[in-house]
């Protein structure tokens, strides 16, 4: 999020909120847990959401559905990293990193088990 908003040259604001569906564990379980919401309203703004990891595609749908409802202005999607192979629900991407095989990944803020987010490059699990 930080290499990413450096290089937007343009004026904007940064809002998180927190969703969860994986836990501790390597698979998705298939029902998303809102834990933080956004702060400030969206209505009327532009909105990009931006996602490590598109993987069931579960997430993504869970919070194009929530925040649609709020009446963005548009509302986009950039993306790190997309595992296709595994897309149990089709979600468009605007702006993607990186197409990746079908591995669990880590590190770069992505976690293990909650661990590995702070390593300072990806790497993968078989199975
Ligand atoms: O496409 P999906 O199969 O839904 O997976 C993608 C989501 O999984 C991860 O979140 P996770 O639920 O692990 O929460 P976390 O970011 O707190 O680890 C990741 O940050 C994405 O939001
Ligand atoms: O491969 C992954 N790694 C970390 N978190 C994830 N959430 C969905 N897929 C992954």
């Amino acid at each position: 999020m930080a290499d990413l908003v450096r290089s937007i040259d343009l004026p904007l604001s940064m809002d998180f909120l927190a969703v969860s569906s994986y836990g501790n564990a390597t698979k998705s379980s298939g029902e998303v847990e809102l834990i933080k919401d956004l702060r400030y309203p969206i209505s009327g703004r532009p909105v990009l959401i931006v996602e490590d990891i598109v993987d069931t595609g579960i997430t993504l749908n869970y919070l194009l559905r929530m925040l649609e409802a709020r009446l963005p202005a548009s509302l986009k999607v950039a993306a790190l990293l997309s595992k296709p192979s595994r897309r149990k629900i089709e979600v468009p991407i605007h702006y993607l990193g990186f197409e990746i095989e079908d591995a669990f990944v880590y590190g770069y803020g992505l976690d293990r088990s909650q661990l590995d987010r702070n390593l300072p490059f990806i790497t993968s699990q078989a199975g």
